[in-house]
């Protein structure tokens, strides 16, 4: 990280004056510099909601770099529980499928669709927007939840919004194509909060907007401009809230809000305060009420800043940088964007035509415009090994790298990802120019390892013996990278661990029926499966029940009794 503070601070109580001044000092620094920050946010370190979380693993620094953020006030253990915390409010994400506005869930299956009467769904008597049914649970005033009332639906006030002008949510049309109709929900929602939960409006409002950059870049301020100001005060007629208010609430979302759910975003008090890492030390998930639980991955000690990542782990620097600067409006500095070899997972390493080794790397990954080089890792001669010849030299410039990157990144994206031939054949393709870590190859290994024993004609049982060794290295690949770069408790890991003790058991098991191994090799291969299995289980365990990673890693725990009888 870029950040040095998180290294150095301390957080006892005893240094509270002088920390409050450090802070102060961090404050002054930002407004001074104007760095990623504007200033019609509540950035007060004189806020008494910002000092020590009593009896919380966590509490607030800031940083002259990244602003506020959260540092660790004890060791704290890989998997342990740092925040569980209700969303402020959920809705939407921008361009999202049609949701019901009670429950927020598509409208993908038949439940849904009514062809009787030329009606495409339930809608709200009021505005019109489109309903699963009219008794979803999610039309009742309050959602109690934990014993707190949290309104996660479609509210009496915000029906009264959408119909001010006329029932807007009969411009709802077509169920199953994204509209950006349903870009306003969740700005109008915080909107009504102001009278409706006054706690939460304010919550909401400590958080940064990044008005003064985000109005710099014409696509993000116009686009909000068209899609949301002028579609909430014209096409509503709300014209009650100010453009500027609207603006804010856009960029409040861009900068803070989590995806969850099945493409819907939620802001949380805490978990926001989060910074970036590209490795992050955290894990988290949301349930069913989004509820946002989030866990160390590996141990945090005592100081250290608890981070996640706001991008994608199988993406390369290049991308990942652009993401976060593009969406969130900053440079990313981390131990991976800083190194070429993205921690030696080689991860957007290209192949030299030159002299065919695959160590093609970004001269400075932190300066998007430097050149590519190719540079060979420097090879101890072996005694009687033939003598490795150096490469000619190979260079490629930025704009060579990108145009490339950009055409596999449109064909990688136009992959079926059940397709097993259509995957195996993109690893074929581009093998010769790509990392066999390469983060392209590393997706379609990644959706392989999953299809591999899943889909019609490649079914587990059915698989033969050189498709399920397929299927394992391939799960051992990918685990080996997802180790250096989402080390711990991270669902990637724990969904590629469980994948594998398949393939383990039914080898063995085929080639004990063949005395092809003795008992020995068996006991060894059975505790092989069984730490597989105890380490997903361990991992999936710690995700909602009702979510598909706590399925299997209950089909785990299940997995590893039967595998403990065997044993
Ligand atoms: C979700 S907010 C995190 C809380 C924020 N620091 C604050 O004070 O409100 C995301 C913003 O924090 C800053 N940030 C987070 N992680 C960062 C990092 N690793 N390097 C630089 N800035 C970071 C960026 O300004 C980013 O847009």
């Amino acid at each position: 990280m870029c950040d040095h503070d998180s290294r150095k601070q301390r957080n006892s109580k005893s240094n509270k004056k002088n920390h409050k001044r450090q802070q102060q000092q961090a404050s002054q620094q930002l407004n001074n510099n104007n760095i990623n920050h504007n200033n019609n946010n509540n950035h007060d370190p004189d806020d008494p909601d910002w000092e020590d979380s009593p009896g919380k693993p966590y509490k607030v620094k800031i940083s002259p770099t990244m602003g506020r953020y959260l540092v660790a006030t004890k060791d704290i253990a890989a998997g342990e529980l740092i925040v569980r915390e209700e969303a402020l409010v959920v809705g939407p994400c921008q361009n999202a499928k049609p949701v019901c506005l009670g429950c927020l869930k598509q409208f993908d299956g038949e439940h849904y669709i009514r062809s009787s009467d030329n009606e495409d769904c339930d809608r709200c008597m009021g505005c019109q927007w489109p309903l699963c049914c009219p008794t979803c649970p999610g039309l009742e005033r309050d959602d109690k939840a934990g014993g707190q009332a949290v309104r996660l639906g479609h509210t009496d006030e915000e029906c009264a919004a959408l119909s001010a002008a006329g029932p807007s949510g009969r411009r709802v049309v077509d169920l199953r194509a994204r509209t950006p109709l349903y870009n306003v929900i969740v700005p109008l929602r915080i909107l009504l909060l102001e009278k409706q939960d006054p706690a939460r409006w304010k919550a909401i409002h400590k958080m940064q907007s990044q008005d003064d950059v985000r109005r710099q870049i014409p696509g993000v301020w116009q686009a909000n401009q068209l899609g949301v100001v002028d579609r909430i005060r014209n096409e509503f007629g709300l014209q009650q809230y100010p453009e500027d208010v609207i603006h804010t609430l856009c960029g409040i979302l861009e900068v803070n809000a989590f995806e969850v759910g099945d493409g819907l975003r939620a802001l949380y008090g805490v978990a926001f305060l989060l910074a970036h890492d590209c490795t992050p030390n955290t894990s988290h998930s949301d349930d069913e009420l989004r509820a946002l639980s989030l866990r160390a991955s590996v141990p945090i000690p005592k100081g250290h800043a608890i981070t996640l990542s706001y991008a994608y782990t199988i993406q390369g620097t290049l991308k990942r940088r652009e993401h976060l600067k593009e969406s969130k409006f900053f440079d990313c500095c981390c131990s991976r964007c800083s190194d070429p070899t993205e921690l030696g997972s080689m991860c957007s390493a290209l192949v030299c035509p030159r002299c065919g080794r695959p160590s093609v790397l970004p001269t400075d990954p932190l300066q998007a415009d430097a050149p590519w080089r190719c540079v060979p890792p420097r090879l101890e001669p072996r005694p009687g090994a033939k003598q490795e010849q150096p490469c000619p030299g190979y260079e490629m410039t930025a704009k060579e790298v990108k145009e490339f990157l950009d055409k596999l990144t449109d064909e990688s994206e136009a992959l079926d990802h059940n397709d097993v031939v259509g995957l195996e054949g993109f690893l074929v393709k581009h093998a010769a120019r790509l990392h066999p870590n390469h983060f392209l190859l590393l997706g379609a290994k990644h959706s392989l390892s999953q299809v591999y024993g899943k889909v019609q004609g490649y079914l587990i049982h059915q698989l033969p013996d050189a498709l399920l060794e397929r299927k394992l290295t391939i799960c051992r690949d990918i685990l080996s990278i997802f180790d250096l770069l989402e080390p711990g408790v991270s669902r990637l890991r724990g969904i590629t661990l469980y994948e594998m003790h398949a393939p383990i058991m039914i080898l063995t098991t085929r080639q004990f029926e063949a005395n092809a191994i003795s008992r020995k090799d068996l006991r060894t291969r059975l505790r092989e499966v069984a730490s597989c299995l105890e380490q997903a289980a361990h991992i999936l365990c710690l995700e909602p029940e009702s979510s598909s990673e706590g399925a299997v890693g209950r089909a785990a725990q299940d997995a590893l009794q039967r595998v403990r009888q065997w044993q």
